[in-house]
C-alpha cells in the first residue's frame, strides 16, 4: 500500500516533521497565570491577617485556609502545562522519499486479560486492524498477550489469522484507511467506487461475516466453560503460538505476504506476583526478542483499534528524524473513543490530557506515557544496561539467565531489525516458554530497571516518569484523523472506579522513593517537566479541599459563622475574582479546544464527583497499600455495555446503578447542601441578612446547580438509573447526624 508520491519541488525541502509553538495560548496563558496568583497571594495576605486581628482562629477557619492552600498549590503547579503549548505535524511522504528502504522494523504489542470484559471479536479487530497497519510487510509483526490464558482467545486469533489473509490483500489493494472490517463494515466510508471493488467488497464481507460467526459460536460454547476458565485465568502454563503460512518459515519474515502473528499467554501461577499489565508486557518484549525483535514498539491496550493505517510511518517521521532520534524514547498518540456520545458527560474523552496537558507537555521534554497508542524504542526499555562495554555476566543480572536474550539485545542495539535467524525454530520456541514462565524473572531487574516498571498499577505513568528522569524525551504526535480509536467507559460506576484505580497507580508513585517533586528535581528532569509530573502525582489531594467544601461552610452556615469578607468588603472581590476567572479560564480552554458550552459543566461536575470518590478511594488504596494492608489491583475496565447502559449514555442521562460506595457520599453532599442551603434562605427571608453569608450561601447553590442530575435523579425520576431510596435514606441519616455533631462540637 506504500505509495511514494512525486512531491512537489517545494515540498523536496521539507523536514519529515515539524514543531508549531502555539504562541497565542501561551500568551494568554501566563497573563491569566500572572494576574491569577497575584489575586490568590492576596488571598492568603488576607486569611493570614484576619487571623492575627482575631484573637483564637476558629476550627472551621483553619479548614478552610487549608483547603485554600492545597487548592493553590495545586493550581500553581498545574500551569506548568499551559507555560509553552506546541502542535506538531508530520511529512510521511517525505519520509518514504528519503527512507523507504532504511524503514525499522516494528513489533505491536496488544494486551488482552479477561475474555468475559472484552470480548474475543473485539479484541480481534484490534488484532486485524493492526495487522493491516501501512508498514513493510517483513517488517510488521504483531503480538497478543492473553493474561485470561483463554482457549476462546487462541481460537479467535487462528480465525482471526485466516481472515487476516484476504481481508490484508482487500487493504492494500484499494487503499482501504479504515482497516478494522468491524468499523469498515458498518460504516464504508471509504467510497471508492468501481464495479471490481463493489464485487470485490461483497466478497470481503461475507469472510467477514463468516469470521464472526466462528467466533461467536465459540464464544457461546465457551460460556459454559466459565467457571474452568476463571480458575484457568490465574494458574495456566505458558503457551506461544505463531501462526504463520505453512510454506514459511516463521524466522523468514522478510519473505512473508503476511505480518507475523503470535499468540503468547504467559505462565500464571497463584503464588507468584504476576504484575498485571507491565508483566505482560515485560514476557512478551523477551518473547519477541527471539522472533522479530524490532528497534520500536507499538503498545495496544485490546479495545484499541487502528483507525489510520499510516500511524506507524508517522511515528517514524519522529523517530527517523536525526535532530531528535537519539534520545527520543517514545511518540504518543492520543488516547481517542469510537463510542462517545454528544453530551460525554463522564468526560470519556479526557479533554484535559489529551488536548491540553499533552501539548503543554510536548513543548517541555514531551507527553506522559499513556498505556496505549505509543511508539517505543526498544532499547529505551532496557535502560542504561545496553551498553557496549557491559561485561555479559553483569547483564545476566539483570535481565534472567536467558543467553539467547542477551544476544539479542545485542542485535537491537545495532539497529539492526534481523532475526534471531541462527535458531532454528523448535529451539526458539522452547527459548520464548522459558522466557514467559513465572519464575524467570526472580532476582532480575524486570520491572525495577528494565522493561514496563512495577510497583504501581499505572505502569505507563510511572515507566513513564524514569525515561523522562534519564534524560529521554517524548514527543506527542495527534494528526487530524484520529490514528487509534478505544472503548470509552460509558457508565458512572465504571469511570469513578477506573479513576479510583489510575489515582492509587500515581499516589503509590507519590508516596515511593520516586515521588517526582523530589526523584524529578534530582534527576534530569526540568523544573516545569517535573511539577507536570508532580501536578497528576498530587491530584488526588484534590480530594482533601473538596470533602472539606463541600461540608465545613455548609456546617457554618446553619450556625451563622461566616467563614467568607462580607460582599460589601472590599476583599470579597479578591474571592469572586478567583472564583470567577478559573471558570473563564476553563471555558476557554473548553471552547478553544473545539469542544461545545456543556462540556465545561459536565467537567466540572465529573472533576467534582472523582474528587469525592476516585481520588478519595485512590489516594486511601495506595496508603493502605503502602503500610502493607491492602494489595493494589488492576482490575480491567469493562469494555461491554448492554443496551440500556449505552442508552441512557447516547441520551445524556447520568445512570446510577452504581455500588453504594461509590454513590453514599455523592448522595450525602448534595443532600447536606440541600439543607443548609435551605437554611441559608431561610435566615435571609427570617434576619433580612445576607451580606455575610452570601459567600457560604452561593456555595451551596453552586454545588446544588453542578450536581442537578443528582438533585433529579433522587427526586424526580423513576424507574431505572435513579438513585435508589435506600441509598437517599442512608444519606438523609449521614447528613442529619453530621450536622448536629458538628453544630454540638462547635458550640463548644
Ligand atoms: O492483568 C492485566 C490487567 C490488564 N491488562 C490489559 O491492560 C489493558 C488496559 O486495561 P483496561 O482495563 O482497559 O484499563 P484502562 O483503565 O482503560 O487503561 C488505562 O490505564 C492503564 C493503567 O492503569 C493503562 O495500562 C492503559 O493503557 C490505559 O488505557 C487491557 O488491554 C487489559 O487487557 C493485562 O494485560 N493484564
Ligand atoms: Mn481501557
Amino acid at each position: 500500500m506504500i505509495k511514494q508520491m512525486k512531491l512537489p519541488p517545494q515540498m523536496e525541502t521539507l523536514p519529515f516533521n515539524l514543531c508549531n509553538p502555539k504562541k497565542k495560548s501561551a500568551i494568554i496563558n501566563r497573563s491569566y497565570a500572572l494576574l491569577h496568583s497575584i489575586a490568590i497571594t492576596s488571598l492568603i495576605f488576607y486569611r493570614l491577617s484576619s487571623f492575627l486581628h482575631s484573637r483564637r482562629p476558629s476550627l472551621p477557619h483553619l479548614l478552610v485556609f487549608a483547603s485554600e492552600l492545597i487548592l493553590s498549590f495545586l493550581w500553581l503547579l498545574s500551569q506548568a502545562y499551559l507555560w509553552r503549548p506546541v502542535s506538531r505535524q508530520t511529512f510521511p511522504e517525505r519520509l518514504l522519499q528519503e527512507k523507504k528502504d532504511e524503514l525499522p522494523g516494528i513489533d505491536v504489542f496488544i494486551c488482552t486479560a479477561d475474555p468475559e470484559k472484552e470480548p474475543p471479536l473485539e479484541v480481534m479487530n484490534t488484532v486485524v486492524s493492526a495487522m493491516a497497519l501501512d508498514y513493510p510487510i517483513g517488517k510488521l509483526s504483531v503480538y497478543v498477550s492473553d493474561d485470561g490464558g483463554s482457549a476462546l482467545t487462541l481460537h479467535a486469533m487462528r480465525e482471526a489469522w485466516d481472515f487476516c489473509r484476504s481481508w490484508l490483500p482487500f487493504c492494500r489493494r484499494f487503499g482501504i484507511k479504515t482497516s478494522c472490517p468491524k468499523v469498515y463494515f458498518s460504516r464504508y466510508d471509504d467510497d471508492l467506487g468501481g464495479k471490481v471493488y463493489e464485487e470485490e467488497k461483497e466478497k470481503i464481507k461475507q469472510k467477514y461475516k463468516l469470521f464472526e460467526e466462528h467466533v461467536k459460536i465459540a464464544e457461546q460454547s465457551g460460556r459454559m466453560l466459565v467457571e474452568t476458565s476463571i480458575l484457568n485465568s490465574k494458574n495456566h502454563a505458558e503457551h506461544i503460538e505463531v501462526m504463520q503460512d505453512a510454506s514459511q518459515n516463521a524466522t523468514d519474515t522478510n519473505q512473508a505476504k503476511m505480518p507475523l502473528l503470535v499468540y503468547v499467554s504467559r505462565e500464571k501461577s497463584t503464588s507468584s506476583p504476576h504484575h498485571f499489565k507491565a508483566g505482560a508486557l515485560n514476557v512478551l518484549l523477551r518473547v519477541s526478542s527471539m522472533i522479530s525483535n524490532s528497534p520500536y514498539i507499538l503498545v495496544l491496550d485490546c479495545d484499541m483499534r487502528c483507525n489510520d493505517p499510516t500511524s506507524a510511518l508517522q511515528a517514524m517521521c519522529f523517530h527517523l528524524d536525526p535532530k531528535i532520534s537519539s534520545n527520543l524514547a517514545f511518540v504518543q498518540f492520543p488516547q481517542m473513543f469510537h463510542n462517545l456520545s454528544k453530551m460525554d458527560i463522564y468526560d470519556g474523552q479526557l479533554r484535559s490530557i489529551f488536548s491540553v496537558k499533552w501539548p503543554g507537555m510536548d513543548g517541555l521534554q514531551g507527553p506522559m506515557l499513556s498505556g496505549t497508542c505509543f511508539y517505543m524504542k526498544r532499547q529505551a526499555l532496557y535502560g542504561d544496561v545496553v551498553r557496549e562495554d557491559i561485561d555479559p555476566i553483569q547483564l545476566k543480572q539483570y535481565l534472567g539467565p536467558s543467553n539467547e536474550l542477551v544476544k539479542s539485545l545485542h542485535r537491537s542495539n545495532h539497529h539492526n531489525s534481523a532475526n534471531n535467524n541462527d535458531l532454528p525454530i523448535s529451539r526458539l520456541l522452547e527459548e520464548t516458554r522459558f522466557l514467559a514462565s513465572c519464575t524467570y524473572e526472580t532476582e532480575t531487574q524486570w520491572g525495577k530497571q528494565v522493561g514496563f516498571l512495577y510497583n504501581s498499577v499505572v505502569e505507563d505513568y510511572f515507566t513513564g516518569l524514569n525515561l523522562h528522569c534519564k534524560g529521554w524525551k517524548s514527543v506527542f504526535c495527534n494528526p487530524p484523523r484520529p490514528a487509534f480509536l478505544g472503548t470509552a467507559t460509558t457508565k458512572l460506576n465504571d469511570t469513578l472506579l477506573q479513576g479510583a484505580r489510575w489515582n492509587c497507580g500515581v499516589f503509590q508513585v507519590t508516596l515511593s522513593r520516586f515521588s517526582p517533586l523530589i526523584y524529578g528535581l534530582i534527576s534530569r528532569m526540568s523544573l516545569l517537566q517535573t511539577t507536570c509530573y508532580a501536578y497528576l502525582s498530587l491530584q488526588p489531594l484534590y480530594s482533601l479541599p473538596m470533602w472539606c467544601l463541600a461540608t465545613i461552610p455548609q456546617l457554618c452556615l446553619l450556625n451563622a459563622i461566616p467563614l467568607y469578607p462580607k460582599v460589601s468588603n472590599s476583599w470579597f472581590m479578591i474571592f469572586s475574582y478567583i472564583f470567577i476567572m478559573s471558570h473563564f479560564k476553563h471555558l476557554e480552554e473548553v471552547l478553544s479546544t473545539g469542544n461545545p458550552i456543556w462540556t465545561w459543566l459536565n467537567e466540572q461536575r465529573i472533576w467534582m464527583m472523582k474528587s469525592i470518590i476516585s481520588y478519595t478511594i485512590g489516594s486511601l488504596n495506595a496508603v493502605l497499600n503502602c503500610f502493607g494492608l491492602r494489595e493494589a489491583n488492576f482490575v480491567p475496565t469493562n469494555k461491554v455495555a448492554d443496551d440500556e447502559q449505552v442508552t441512557f449514555y447516547q441520551k445524556g442521562i447520568f445512570n446510577f446503578q452504581a455500588s453504594t460506595i461509590v454513590l453514599a457520599p455523592l448522595v450525602t453532599l448534595v443532600t447536606l447542601n440541600m439543607i443548609s442551603f435551605a437554611g441559608g434562605v431561610a435566615r435571609i427571608i427570617i434576619k433580612g441578612s445576607w451580606n455575610e453569608m452570601f459567600g457560604q450561601i452561593f456555595l451551596s447553590f453552586y454545588i446544588l446547580m453542578v450536581h442537578y442530575p443528582i438533585i433529579e435523579g433522587m427526586m424526580l425520576r423513576k424507574g431505572k438509573g435513579r438513585i435508589p431510596p435506600s441509598v437517599t435514606l442512608l444519606s438523609l441519616a449521614i447528613s442529619i447526624a453530621f450536622l448536629c455533631f458538628g453544630s454540638l462540637i462547635l458550640m463548644t
